[in-house]
């Protein structure tokens, strides 16, 4: 069976070689080769990442060839893959799963019988306790995703008779459904603002806290997960956000075990900013942590960017994407900008809807700048005095950092950033932005 056709590569199916597997093919490649070269000129390890800025003169990281459509400035381009590299699986032929069993039922399509009017009937949705401040574990979390979910609050979520933590006041009709959409990651991308945004819509209904199901609690099974959901009606959609699934190896075979057809979100940020970001929720738990820029580097002298700490390691999507690329299509995947979802959230809803299926029902009648919190908020509902912005522990002040160390994690970056673009198909520009915040 060929892959379904990719938007922004030509060939489509009737192509000899699926553009896709091709794509596929060469991006692994390059990303092999990258970390390879960087892993053979730094020499202290696989986390040893020396800085693309650090290896000019020496072996360069290599690059799929620039989708049409998708220029990006000062990308290099690569030559055709090497032979004998083993290819990636097509999206349509994934590794045969050894996870939970799928569920026979279909995802479920917004009716898109909504009236418009049902916007005005926003539903104060608190946050759950843990998302104001996320635990890390570990020394500096080295390994473990912080959570924004404790397990009493998961565990009430999945005792019988509750409401799926949707917090909402929609009477408890209908069913509890295994998720049709899930917003995968990526931590502190603006997850947290999306999934608020589009549990506005009457169609779609959310968990609040965040299930881990297919990274934590997966031996749990699917009963556990789908008893952790709200109950929805026909035609609604039920979503849940766990950031940690983008980074976490199983979770693409898992969610493609569970129903293939599984519409899958990811907000992306700027990985230097994210990176930054991920640090200040560490610092905000752990005043005594060492300073990022030590945290940053193997070895500065070298330049030695220390790809082990997962604040720098979750940034580098594009090896991240290849793992999700090998189980689901590009198409059923959406990339949300971070950036965007500050400067235009309603811009960035109406993609949201539309991939969902959604009639476009959140748009900029629901936001509101919000001058004190410095970010959009949503409007307040009709029976409350209370405006909707995210809590605390969203829209965090950055502790300043030194500026040579931003420019070294932008060099760092930049390479895998231009890969994310290509196998996207879009330009997030972060090569542009001046400031980090
Ligand atoms: N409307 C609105 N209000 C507040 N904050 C907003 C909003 N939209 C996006 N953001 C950005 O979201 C960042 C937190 O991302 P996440 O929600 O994905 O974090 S988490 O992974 O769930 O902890 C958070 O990161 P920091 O600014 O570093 O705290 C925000 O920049």
């Amino acid at each position: 069976m060929s892959p379904p056709a990719q938007p922004g590569v030509p060939g489509g199916r009737g192509s000899k070689v699926p553009p896709a597997r091709k794509l596929l093919c060469m991006c692994s490649l390059s990303l092999c080769l990258t970390y390879l070269c960087y892993s053979l000129m730094g020499g202290t390890g696989p986390g040893a990442l020396r800085s693309p800025a650090a290896l000019s003169g020496t072996a360069a990281p290599r690059f799929p060839a620039a989708l049409p459509g998708t220029a990006v400035p000062g990308a290099p381009r690569s030559p055709a893959a090497l032979p004998g590299t083993a290819a990636p699986r097509s999206p349509a032929s994934p590794p045969s799963s050894t996870g939970a069993p799928a569920p026979s039922a279909a995802p479920t399509r917004a009716s898109n019988s909504s009236r418009e009017g049902a916007a005005g009937a926003w539903l104060r949705t608190p946050l759950a306790p843990g998302e104001v401040i996320t635990a890390q574990s570990g020394a500096f979390e080295r390994d473990p995703q912080e959570s924004s979910t404790t397990d009493e609050e998961l565990s009430r979520a999945g005792s019988p008779g509750n409401r799926g933590g949707s917090g909402s006041t929609t009477p408890d009709y209908g069913e509890k459904r295994l998720p049709q959409a899930l917003i995968i990651g990526v931590k502190k991308g603006g997850t947290r603002a999306l999934l608020e945004a589009i549990r506005a819509h009457p169609d779609v209904r959310a968990v609040g806290t965040e299930p881990h199901f297919f990274d934590r609690n997966y031996e749990k099974g699917l009963e556990w997960y789908r008893n952790v959901m709200p109950k929805t009606l026909e035609g609604q959609i039920t979503m849940e956000k766990t950031p940690s699934y983008f980074v976490t190896n199983e979770a693409p075979r898992r969610i493609h075990s569970m129903a293939k057809d599984t519409k899958l979100i990811v907000v992306v940020r700027n990985p230097v900013t994210r990176a930054i970001s991920d640090y200040t929720q560490t610092l905000s738990k752990k005043p005594e942590i060492p300073t990022f820029e030590v945290l940053a580097f193997k070895n500065r002298t070298l330049g030695l960017i220390d790809a082990s700490w997962s604040a720098i390691r979750i940034g580098i999507y594009a090896l991240h994407l290849e793992n999700w690329l090998q189980y689901f299509p590009l198409s059923q995947i959406l990339f949300v900008s971070g950036e965007r979802l500050i400067t235009d959230p309603a811009g960035e809803m109406a993609k949201v809807q539309d991939f969902l299926g959604l009639k476009r029902i959140v748009t900029e009648k629901h936001f509101y700048f919000n001058k004190t919190k410095g970010f959009p908020c949503l409007k307040k509902p009709e029976d409350s005095s209370a405006p909707r912005c995210l809590g605390k522990s969203k829209g965090r002040t950055h502790p300043k950092i030194d500026p040579d160390v931003i420019h070294r994690l932008r060099k760092f970056y930049k390479p895998f950033n231009v890969m994310f673009y290509q196998m996207t198909g879009q330009d997030f520009q972060w090569e542009q932005e001046e400031s980090d915040k």
